[in-house]
This record gives C-alpha cells, sequence and structure tokens, in this order.
C-alpha cells in the first residue's frame, strides 16, 4: 500500500495529446471523467490513510480516435485550506488534524464539544455525480463540488443539509430511467431520531415555474428508516435497488456518533470511531427467503423484520465491479471489476460472467488497473454489446500510463492511449457520451481544440 503514498502526483492542466495505438471505434466519443487521491503530503504533514488523500481530477477526452489527457486538483475549501497553512489542517477519515497551530487543543474544547455532528470536509475524492446537467465530485459527507467536466474547474461547494436533513451521504448515488438520483443518507439524532433517509433529485425542473434553478431545490424525500441505535448507525458505502425495492443493509459495522463527537478532544480520527459489531450477527436462523437454484447465498428470516443474510462467494479478490448501467435494478449477467490478489493494488480486470459462472481476464506486466468501466454500443441489444474503459499505471517508472479501450464481449484489446506525464491510481468515475452535453454548452471536443495549442505543457502542482 505503500506505493500508492510514494509520490504526490502533478497535476495536468492543460490537456495533453495521448499516443494512440489499435483503433479506438468511431462511436466512441466523449469525456471519461474520474477521481481518486492525488496528494498525500502537505508541507512536512502526510495523511494516515489512502482515502484520505487530496481529490485529484482527471479525465480523457475521446474523439474521432484521438485522446487527450488532463488532471487537476479539486479545489475544495479543504485543498485551499491545507495548502494556505502549508499542512494538513482539515481533518479526512484516517487523519485528525486541527485548523490552528495552537498546541493546547484543550482551548479549543468548548468549539468541539458544542458540535455532536463535527464539520466535515470538502475533499470530494470518491466519485462523480451527474445532478441534471450538472457534474459533481462527491465524498461521503454531507458536502460535494460542483465542477466543469470539460476543464475539471472547481465551482459550487453544495452542501447536502440545505435539501435534505442528512449529516452524510453515499457517493454512489444510483439513477433511475429518467436519470433522477436516487441517494441514502444518514441523519443524526435529527429531532431525537436517527435514520438513514433516502431522497431523490430530479434530473429536469419544470421549466415554467423553475427556469435556471437547480434540481437540488426539488430534492424530495421518498422514505426514510430508522437506525436501529440512537449513537451508533450503521456505515455503508452503497446500497442496491431493483425495479420495485431499495435494498440496504443495516449492517454491524458501525459508527460511534459518541466516539465521533469527542474525537477531536482524544485525538483520534473518524476511522477509529467505526466498529464492527460480530455480536449483532449472532441471531437465530430461520427458513430461507432465496429461492433461486443458481445461488447458495441465503437470506434467513429471524422474525418479522429481521433477515439474517449470508452472501455467497462467487470471485474472491473483486474490486470496483461496474455492469451495463442499462441492467441496473434488473437481472444482469456480467459483472465488469478490477481484481486484486496478494496486495490492495489490481493487477487485473475481469469480466465475469454469473449465469456460466465463468471469467475472462486482461492482465500485463507491471500494470495496475482502475475501475473497468462500460460502455454500451449506441443501439446495443446484447448486455455485453460494449467497450470497457480502464486507466493503466504502470509500478515500472520507464512504461507510461495509458487508456486502455478492450471489446466487451471478447474482452481483448481495442486499443490504448499512451500519456507522456504522471496519471494516478484513482477510484471511480463516468464516461459521459458527448451526446449528453447540452447545445448550449462547448463540445468536449471543440474545447481541447481550442486550447490544442497549448498540448504537451506540463505545469507543476501549485504547491504553498
Ligand atoms: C470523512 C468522513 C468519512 C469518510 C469516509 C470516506 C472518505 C470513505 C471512503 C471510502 C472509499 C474511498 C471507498 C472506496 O470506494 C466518514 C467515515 C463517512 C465519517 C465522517 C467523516
Ligand atoms: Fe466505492
Amino acid at each position: 500500500m505503500d506505493v500508492l503514498f510514494s509520490r504526490d502526483k502533478k497535476e495536468q492542466p492543460e490537456p495533453v495529446k495521448a499516443r494512440v495505438t489499435g483503433k479506438i471505434p468511431t462511436w466512441l466519443q466523449g469525456i471519461l471523467l474520474r477521481n481518486g487521491p492525488g496528494m498525500h503530503t502537505v508541507g512536512e504533514t502526510r495523511y494516515n490513510h489512502w482515502f484520505d488523500g487530496l481529490a485529484l481530477l482527471h479525465s480523457f477526452t475521446i474523439r474521432d480516435g484521438e485522446v487527450y489527457y488532463r488532471s487537476k486538483y479539486l479545489r475544495s475549501d479543504t485543498y485551499n485550506a491545507n495548502i494556505e497553512a502549508n499542512r494538513i489542517v482539515v481533518s479526512e477519515f484516517g487523519t485528525m488534524a486541527y485548523p490552528d497551530p495552537c498546541k493546547n487543543i484543550f482551548s479549543k474544547a468548548f468549539s468541539y464539544l458544542s458540535h455532536t455532528i463535527p464539520e466535515f470536509t470538502d475533499n470530494c475524492l470518491i466519485n462523480i455525480m451527474k445532478c441534471g446537467e450538472d457534474f459533481y465530485a462527491t465524498t461521503e459527507t454531507n458536502y460535494f463540488r460542483k465542477i466543469n467536466p470539460q476543464t475539471l474547474e472547481t465551482l459550487e461547494k453544495v452542501d447536502y443539509r440545505k435539501y435534505v436533513a442528512v449529516n452524510l451521504a453515499t457517493a454512489h448515488p444510483h439513477y433511475d430511467a429518467a436519470g433522477n438520483v436516487l441517494n441514502i443518507g444518514t441523519a443524526i439524532v435529527d429531532k431525537g431520531k436517527t435514520k438513514y433517509v433516502l431522497f431523490k433529485i430530479p434530473a429536469t425542473v419544470p421549466e415554467d415555474r423553475m427556469k435556471g434553478k437547480s434540481p437540488l431545490k426539488r430534492t424530495e424525500v421518498l422514505c426514510s428508516i430508522a437506525s436501529r441505535s440512537l449513537l451508533s448507525p450503521s456505515y455503508y458505502h452503497s446500497f442496491g435497488i431493483t425495479e420495485n425495492y431499495i435494498v440496504f443493509l443495516e449492517q454491524p459495522f458501525n459508527m460511534d456518533i459518541l466516539k465521533m463527537a469527542t474525537a477531536y478532544i482524544r485525538g483520534t480520527s473518524w476511522a477509529s470511531c467505526l466498529a464492527f459489531h460480530k455480536e449483532e450477527k449472532n441471531a437465530e436462523v430461520g427458513s430461507n427467503l432465496i429461492k433461486l437454484a443458481s445461488t447458495t447465498a441465503r437470506a434467513l428470516k429471524e422474525n418479522d423484520d429481521q433477515v439474517y443474510c449470508q452472501p455467497e462467494m462467487l470471485y474472491e479478490g473483486v474490486e470496483l465491479p461496474r455492469i451495463n448501467y442499462a441492467h441496473n435494478g434488473k437481472r444482469y449477467r456480467y459483472v465488469f471489476a478490477a481484481k486484486v490478489e496478494w496486495s490492495p493494488i489490481p493487477t487485473k480486470i475481469l469480466k465475469y460472467d454469473i449465469l456460466t459462472k465463468s471469467s475472462l481476464q486482461w492482465e500485463e506486466d507491471d500494470c495496475w488497473l482502475a475501475e473497468p468501466l462500460f460502455v454500451p454500443t449506441p443501439g446495443a441489444e446484447d448486455e455485453d454489446d460494449g467497450i470497457i474503459l480502464s486507466v493503466v499505471i504502470s509500478s515500472d517508472p520507464q512504461k507510461p500510463p495509458f487508456l486502455l479501450i478492450l471489446d466487451a464481449k471478447s474482452f481483448t484489446e481495442q486499443a490504448r492511449a499512451y500519456v507522456d506525464v504522471e496519471v494516478h491510481l484513482d477510484l471511480h468515475g463516468l464516461f459521459i457520451p458527448d451526446t449528453d452535453f447540452d447545445s448550449g454548452k462547448q463540445a468536449p471536443s471543440q474545447e481541447v481544440q481550442d486550447s490544442a495549442s497549448d498540448c504537451h505543457v506540463v505545469s507543476e502542482t501549485r504547491r504553498a
């Protein structure tokens, strides 16, 4: 894991043209937009966990068989405060930091204690969310940041609490067929209750009443589920949807709110406020609700409102799974995922067939691979008719990073686009087809052409 922290990545805000080998399908036009931690030290201070690193956005713009790469640090309030102070001053998941250099933290005790729910970071390093026409960098706190997907510029800071009463929300929303965002957040001790809140942000707003207004203003609570504990709600990274149901697992990996409220005083990180409660699963078992013959997964009904779930292990070492999103919430057959073996860094990507329980893999010496993203061929009928995009970086500094393009059916290589600049191992992202940009906005390809004269200029990351 140390290798992930080895060096802070330089940003590359001007587009740099990639060297393409093979043939990129002509229909593949758009921007692959991705997010992940890129800076792990500020001045003399260092983050303790990979999930703490400052968000570095990067994109591959694909047009007419050509590819342009660029990257830019998210100018979050957290980033700006750290750079200005030349040290880490905002706490992240695994790193506790203090906003001022006062050695005697007890002088700050009252201000920290006066907030049961502490102020969280806006270092949105996990994912990208599409909300109406807009794109946002996301993390799991109450903050998300609007970004310009073409220039990677950081725009407004948005606080979920302005639109829906949640203190935390997932970085992995779902989208329904109409493009509405569905997400779950946790409301901590809100009017004496802690609950999980399912909410919807509409993709569009009625022209007449809300012209020019953000769809966020029309955020709607669909339902809320009471947490079984007021002061130790479940931590969750994502949730599931089917056509008629939301699948939420209140797992016994809990956040201890009292520990979080006193974390600054105790000098411990948010991560240390999370704990797995094995005893909460030791319940009696009853009948199996899963009637499918094709799986050994079990859901044992314990009583009227409790089900004990035991998953079936299909494939070991699977990380960052994606599917053809047209099948989200429906029966799907193929899972595209990264694979880890002896280290937490994926060295393979795979296509797993749930029906036949067989798989195809792509790997190459010294290659570390990012989450594989499926992009369907226009008008595709088969679930796996499309391509896979994955960013590949090399453990060998002599080998340049590249965007890998595979045929999703055969899992064979179609093309790769080498870039002669530093690329970081990222977390999540999405592909924005050119057709998704409204006519009022500049097409990404045009934007690339406009700044083509600036290509190949590698600029330094701005550090204080
Ligand atoms: C800052 C912060 C949190 C951050 C969690 C993070 C940053 C999780 C990242 C998970 C990733 C990156 C998973 C892989 O995709 C918590 C625990 C919600 C508690 C409140 C404060
Ligand atoms: Fe994730």
